[in-house]
């Protein structure tokens, strides 16, 4: 996990050790001044010596700036370094997310991603600052302190010795129950974030079906959650002070105590005592600060862990060694495909499913909600691998091309299908960033969006809010047609992409792909059987497998489902219009 974490530090590796180098000269310089003052007393004052007074007094002013000078510059540095570490870190992790697979993403959870991009980010960038600042003052603080006192008085100095293992079994045992309570705050703050990015997604729904009091009830239970878990870890924590504090005072006592004696008895000087506890404060100090160190890494622990968990994530996804860039044509074939979302083999969503497509057919896919339509289309540009059997494009197995090029060549409209904040002509370049002007609004007139674009006040340079709000359902999924055609495909895929267009517009786009892009693969998969009725083939879905394949009159002839829906859908149509 550290090396992982280390790797990250990159450039900023420069202030990473200048801001402990600053630190130690500090040290050095608070290690010296306790000496200077036990000079003053025991040489100056207590010698009635004005010059040595004047002498060390100004030692100990220029210390003290010195000291001063090197304390802000570590805390310059130890700035820089952890927030330029933090944002490596959520540049590699942003990075290999772009990576992942659908399967990696499905793991993780989208919730979970965010936290992991926030918030324990911001734990390890507050932990990285303290263990390059504090947790070397702190420890060379000790042992410099340490050692000065037991020049001083060795007896003295052996009381510390006595606290440190006392001290270490109670942090011990703060640890070791604190550890695995802050471990699941982080994953109620999951929730948490799941809860919202929901609730504001959906936001129209929770209005139009007045759930606002279920929703803040739900955010409610979680923040009330997380409010439990983190005041228990923080009650496991807070013993931490006590400890501390039963420790210090306990020192500082005995050191009154025995250093009276020591004086009474002429075997140490007022000077001495005063340096000595000086150092003391110095000590008890800086097993404060570390401890203090130490609860910030036990909350950082399991952040730091959820971060290392994405960074090394490896896709499910990846390249072939010599993958090839060329695809032949748009041909594509299913032989004895069974896919399973789950590593569990007994959960298919899809069974034995094989046949093949021509090059610039065009294949209507048709069957029940749940059948399998989506799954069997986004096995053509990999988006999932096959669990057995093989999907080949251009007559050879998707798993041989290089995924950026297979996907460059397979253009898929998906049910839920993004627009972007930006203007149309940003969002449709998504497709093609070179497309020139002409060329969009060709490809917005085949999908028959141009008519409403140049209608809006600003035409295409009309501005998108995120997430499409402000074109209606059939507008947005006309863009997205665009905006996949722009990448011109050798395979184009259509999920459900026409439902909220009117089933004229619907058919003038089916009739514009006919027409000019007859040598692109057409996968349409629809409700509509008039979306299909033209297709070269239509399969027809069931429970994951294909129940029959065939042109609209063959499949009216011998399919049975089909015949069903075609029937429902007739009939349907024509009471809507009695
Ligand atoms: N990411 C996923 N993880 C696990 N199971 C999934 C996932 N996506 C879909 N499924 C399951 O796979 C099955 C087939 O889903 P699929 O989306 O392919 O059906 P569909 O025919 O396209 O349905 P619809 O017409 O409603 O879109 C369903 O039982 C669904 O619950």
């Amino acid at each position: 996990m550290i090396k992982t974490l280390a790797k990250n530090i990159g450039e900023y590796k420069k202030d990473a050790l200048l801001t402990p180098f600053f630190v130690t000269l500090e040290v050095i310089l608070d290690i010296i001044i306790p000496v200077l003052m036990a000079m003053i007393i025991d040489q100056g004052i207590s010698a009635k010596n004005q010059s040595s007074i004047v002498s060390i007094g100004i030692a100990l002013i220029v210390c003290a700036l010195f000291a001063l000078l090197f304390g802000m510059l570590s805390g310059r540095y130890g700035a820089i370094a952890s927030a330029g570490f933090a944002k490596n870190l959520r540049k590699k992790m942003f990075g290999n997310i772009q990576e992942f697979s659908f399967s990696n993403i499905d793991r993780f959870s989208t919730s979970s991603l965010v936290t992991r991009l926030t918030t324990d980010v911001s734990n390890v960038q507050n932990s990285f600052q303290m263990i390059i600042r504090i947790l070397v003052r702190s420890p060379l603080m000790f042992i410099f302190s340490l050692f000065m006192a037991f020049q001083l008085n060795r007896e003295l100095a052996m009381i510390f010795l006595y606290a440190i293992p006392f001290l270490a079994i109670g942090l011990g045992l703060i640890v070791k129950f604190a550890h695995p309570t802050f471990e699941k705050v982080f994953k109620i703050y999951d929730r948490l974030n799941q809860v919202v990015q929901e609730n504001l997604q959906g936001i129209r729904v929770v209005k139009s079906y007045v759930r606002e009091e279920h929703e803040v009830t739900k955010f409610k239970t979680v923040s009330q959650l997380i409010y439990k878990t983190f005041s228990k870890a923080e009650r496991i924590v807070a013993f931490n002070g006590p400890l501390m504090q039963f420790t210090m005072y306990t020192c500082m006592l005995l050191i009154s105590w025995i250093g009276a004696q020591l004086i009474v008895g002429s075997t140490m000087t007022t000077g001495e005592l005063m340096s000595m506890f000086m150092y003391v404060m110095q000590i008890l100090n800086s097993l404060n600060m570390m401890s203090m160190v130490f609860v910030m890494l036990i909350i950082s622990r399991p952040s730091a862990e959820r971060i290392v968990a994405v960074i090394n994530e490896e896709s499910d996804l990846t390249n072939p060694s010599k993958p090839m860039t060329e695809i032949r044509d748009g041909s594509v074939e299913f032989k004895d495909v069974n896919f399973s979302y789950s590593d569990n083999e007994d959960k298919l969503v899809l069974t034995k499913s094989s046949f093949r497509i021509e090059s610039g057919q065009t294949v209507g896919v048709i069957g029940g909600t749940g059948s399998g339509k989506t799954t069997l289309v986004q096995l053509i540009p990999r988006l999932y691998d096959v669990t057995s059997g093989s999907v080949q494009v251009g007559g050879l197995d998707v798993r041989n091309y290089d995924i950026a090029a297979l996907r460059d060549a397979v253009a898929m409209v998906l049910q839920n299908n993004v627009l972007f904040s930006g203007t149309i002509k940003e969002n449709l370049r998504w497709g093609n960033p070179e497309a020139t002007d002409q060329e969009l609004y060709e490809a917005c007139r085949l999908a028959q969006a141009d008519e409403f674009i140049t209608k809006l006040p600003n035409g295409y340079d009309t501005y998108i809010e995120q997430g499409g709000t402000n074109v209606s359902g059939g507008q947005k999924q006309r863009l997205t047609i665009a905006r996949a055609l722009l990448k011109h495909p050798k395979i184009l895929i259509l999920d459900d992409s026409t439902s909220a267009v009117d089933t004229k517009t619907d058919a003038l786009i089916q009739q514009a792909f006919l027409e000019t892009i007859p040598n692109t693969t057409k996968f349409i998969i629809a409700q509509r059987v008039s979306s299909i009725e033209k297709a070269d083939q239509i399969i027809v879905m069931e429970n994951g497998e294909i129940n029959g394949i065939g042109t609209h009159e063959e499949l009216l002839s011998s399919n049975k489902i089909y015949q069903e829906v075609n029937q429902s859908q007739v009939k349907g149509f024509g009471e809507a219009n009695e």
